[in-house]
């Protein structure tokens, strides 16, 4: 029996289709539709099609991967993808963005290169709409291209000395799984930062982010403006990830930005899916 989900969720019709299985019980399966605003995992039973149905919006969605597994003499490829919903706090009636993975499984056929093919196919389809619908969002991120690549730079002793551990410990595997490349920058004294940025090839990077507190960030805005070519390099777009003791000037900028809503580094899910049987009708 064709179980496709094919009437339009949100108006937004199904684009991608595929049928998958829990790792751990390969009997369940599972549908995913992919439309253009939401990925949609189904439980395929019996029961009401409403009370199975997960729906993953993809403005959630920061990055998505194919890959094959370490077995080689397993065909299956694989499609993780990363989100951060806003979930409620544990103990508070706040929310905050939390990391979600949902890892399929492709292993409806036996040749291996065909399922990462089709891995790929899907992790492609997911990241375009994601940023689509991103983008529809946020003005800013227009500016940004992608992929993006990004100096970083951290104060390892900002704060209580945390930036960098924060940085190996979620930052560094955010990053990687958006797929934004960046380079580490520790910085090793006062007005290393300045010295850096004044002298650095500007277009290496889309961005230069600093993960500290507003002190290195007062030094690399100081080293732009030191430059020859200061009023093409202060357009250059700038983050900051509170790394510092106060970090009373990303909390401002949070605040004015209208966005009422962190990260959690606390609390982390992994669910995990295994597919066994995947096409695709009407992928653009
Ligand atoms: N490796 C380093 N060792 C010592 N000082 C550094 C180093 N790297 C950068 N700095 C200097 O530390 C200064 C203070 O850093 P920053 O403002 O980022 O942290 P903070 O003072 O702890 O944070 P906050 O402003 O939130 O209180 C910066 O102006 C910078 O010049």
């Amino acid at each position: 029996m064709d179980q496709r989900i094919t009437e339009p969720d949100h108006f937004s019709p199904v684009s991608l289709y595929g049928e998958f299985t829990l790792t751990s019980n390969r009997k369940v399966r599972y549908a995913v539709s992919l439309t253009e605003r939401d990925l949609i995992v189904q439980r395929l039973t019996s029961t009401p099609v409403g009370r199975n149905k997960v729906v993953l919006s993809l403005k959630d969605c920061v990055g998505c991967r194919a890959y094959r597994g370490d077995d080689n003499a397993d065909p299956a490829a694989y499609l993780a993808v990363y989100l951060y919903p806003l979930k409620r706090r544990w103990m508070s009636s706040g929310v905050s963005r939390q990391r979600v993975e949902h890892c399929f499984r492709l292993a409806a056929l036996q040749d291996p290169r065909a399922n990462l093919e089709e891995a790929e196919k899907w992790a492609r389809a997911v990241r375009e709409r994601s940023a689509r619908q991103q983008n529809r969002d946020e003005v800013s991120m227009n500016k940004l291209s992608r992929p993006c690549r990004m100096m970083l730079l951290v104060n390892p002793q900002s704060g209580k000395g945390q930036a960098l551990t924060l940085y190996n410990n979620h930052i560094q595997r955010m990053l990687n799984e958006a797929g934004i490349q960046h380079t580490l920058v520790i910085t090793e004294r006062q007005n290393h930062a300045r010295e850096l940025v004044r002298e650095a090839d500007l277009s290496q990077w889309d961005a230069l982010v600093i993960m500290s507190g507003d002190g290195l960030l007062f030094e690399v805005i100081n080293g732009l403006l030191e430059r020859p070519d200061w009023e093409e390099a202060i357009q250059i777009p700038l983050g900051i990830l509170p790394g510092g003791s106060g970090n009373a000037l990303a909390a401002s900028i949070h605040h004015y930005s209208g966005h009422q809503r962190y990260l959690c580094f606390e609390e982390e899910k992994q669910d995990t899916y295994a597919a066994v049987n995947t096409s695709s009708p009407d992928m653009p």
